[in-house]
């Protein structure tokens, strides 16, 4: 694209400079190539400026952003613009000649599920024949189903990122796309060139606050989505965030379907729901008619995550025998409610991602249904920037809805890791519970609860669910939740480990 185009398209005045010829668009200097625009982005932790000099010498060839900085020069084409950010999406969306036009783009937003329903969504669409692409925390695929990462570790990263995946579907043959969208990703403009047909809203509950201040300023920031796309899929049972979000929906012709798992008013409805150790059978009300379905998935809540998969794809016209024939064969999603293999005798080893206090609570809520003995739960808080409030609310909720707890390790960083346990050891104090233990040492404490766990008992493993490491200090450390639970049950046996 030529500069030129590109300043008209970002509304920046490029008078007095060379046309050339952009080639691509990046926010991180060292991602430049010859022929890219750098985007000096003013962040919280660095002024993109300071990296202008690094981005030319390795090929920018013009500079996007507010303003050098005062006294510095530019030594290439400088766009000034109102707004980095919209401008960054703009840039990218541009270059990347607008993919998401070409696609039909469901996407799941919500504090809890994100990644569960887009999985679901892709296995309906891919199992009603559209070649469907996935951009979600899990990484990204094409149509091919191969699971590629992103060189960032974002559950939706910056726009030319985001663009480029689009692209590739696009150039890969896909027709769909599941996009999760976190609300960072709404809030800093990442997905702001993304055409939505659908947005799918799973649930809101406080998480990010550190980020977004308040939970208006959250429920602002996610109901960007169910603005800007075409139709949205919401959840009557989401109080008090679902009459909110009904006027946004429906303004500008949008159009709506809802949808309940806890027996309210809506279009899509399940009854009868039964939970099963490995499969939770119901009946599904739809627009459409009814149906038995069943999802060989644990956890009550993925009842609410299936209603608003099946939703959303119906949105875009796939129809109810088919949606129900594809839940039945839905293969999960790693470090999500994902079972341990055991032998007779041993416990029921579960790893989840649960993190947040609500998604805890629902997560041993459900799990307690097929439990016949004790339930154990082994969990962490991060440490760092993150959310220091939900520490002891997990400490609360946990000692609560468990018979037997262990408080461990789960990317401290570089906050005192006794600390982080101190204060869920308070908030279970507070609740006026004694039945946690804390140990240090992940390892340590996973093998402990499935050691002292009796074959009737279920070990809930919270928190780290598929991640791929461990933040302690400032060392990443590889780290395998669901290696560390079977060699536990290994060590149990007396097997070697
Ligand atoms: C709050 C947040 O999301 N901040 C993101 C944001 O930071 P920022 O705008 O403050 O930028 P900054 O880090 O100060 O850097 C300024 C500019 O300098 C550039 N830079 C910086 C350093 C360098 O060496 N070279 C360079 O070019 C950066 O690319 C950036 O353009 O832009 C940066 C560049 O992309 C991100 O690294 C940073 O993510 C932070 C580290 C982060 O942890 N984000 C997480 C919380 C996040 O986005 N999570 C969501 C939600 C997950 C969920 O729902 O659970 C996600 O979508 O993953
Ligand atoms: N609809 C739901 N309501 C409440 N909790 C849920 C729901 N769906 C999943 N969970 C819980 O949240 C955990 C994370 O699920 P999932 O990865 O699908 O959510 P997410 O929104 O993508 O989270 P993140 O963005 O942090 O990855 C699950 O392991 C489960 O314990």
């Amino acid at each position: 694209m030529r500069l030129s185009d590109l300043a008209a398209t970002l509304g920046a005045d490029p008078a007095g400079t060379d046309d050339v010829e952009v080639t691509g668009v990046s926010h991180q200097a060292d991602w430049i190539r010859p022929g890219d625009a750098f985007v000096a982005v003013r962040g919280a932790r660095f002024d993109g400026h300071t990296f202008v000099a690094d981005a030319v010498e390795r090929g920018a060839v013009a500079v996007i952003g507010e303003g050098m900085p005062a006294g510095a020069t530019c030594p290439v084409p400088y766009l000034r613009v109102a707004a980095v950010r919209p401008a960054l999406a703009d840039a990218a969306t541009a270059i990347a000649g607008r993919p998401s036009d070409a696609l039909s783009v469901i996407g799941v937003t919500g504090t809890d599920g994100k990644t569960t329903t887009s999985c679901l969504a892709l296995h309906l669409l891919r199992e009603a024949g559209r070649a469907t692409g996935l951009l979600s925390t899990i990484g990204y695929e094409l149509p091919d189903g191969v699971l590629r990462q992103p060189p960032s570790h974002f559950t939706t990263p910056e726009a030319p990122q985001v663009q480029q995946i689009l692209r590739d579907m696009v150039g890969a043959g896909a027709s769909d796309a599941v996009v999760e969208s976190s609300s960072h990703a709404l809030a800093l403009d990442r997905v702001r060139g993304v055409d939505y047909d659908v947005a799918v809203w799973t649930n809101l509950t406080g998480e990010h606050l550190d980020f977004h201040g308040s939970m208006e300023q959250y429920f602002a920031d996610k109901s960007l989505l169910v603005q800007r796309a075409r139709h949205s899929v919401l959840n009557v049972d989401d109080v008090p965030w679902f009459e909110r979000l009904v006027p946004l929906a429906t303004a500008d012709g949008g159009s709506l379907t809802t949808y309940s798992a806890e027996g309210g008013e809506a279009d899509w409805r399940a009854t009868d729901v039964e939970e099963g150790p490995e499969a939770i059978t119901f009946t599904v009300h739809t627009p459409m008619g009814s149906a038995a379905a069943r999802l060989p998935m644990i956890g009550r809540f993925n009842v609410a995550n299936a209603l608003a998969a099946m939703a959303g794809v119906a949105a875009t016209g796939v129809g109810l025998e088919e949606l129900v024939a594809a839940l039945a064969t839905f293969g999960g999603v790693a470090g999500r409610m994902e079972m341990v293999e055991r032998r007779d005798g041993e416990p029921r080893v579960i790893v989840d991602f649960a993190h947040t206090p609500p998604s805890l609570e629902k997560a041993l809520e459900t799990v307690r249904v097929t439990t016949q003995g004790a339930l154990w739960v082994v969990l962490g808080s991060a440490g760092g920037p993150r959310d220091p409030s939900k520490r002891a609310p997990l400490g609360r909720v946990a000692t609560t809805h468990a018979d037997r707890v262990v408080f461990t390790e789960e990317d401290h960083r570089t906050t005192p890791l006794q600390d982080i346990l101190d204060e869920m050891e308070r908030g279970a104090r507070e609740a006026g519970r004694d039945n946690f233990v804390s140990i240090g040492d992940r390892t340590d404490a996973i093998r402990y609860a499935v050691r002292e766990a009796g074959a009737d008992d279920t070990v809930v493993l919270a928190g780290k669910g598929p991640e791929e490491t461990m933040e302690r200090g400032t060392e990443l450390v590889p780290w395998e939740e669901i290696e560390e639970a079977r060699r536990a049950l290994a060590a149990r046996r007396g097997d070697p480990t």
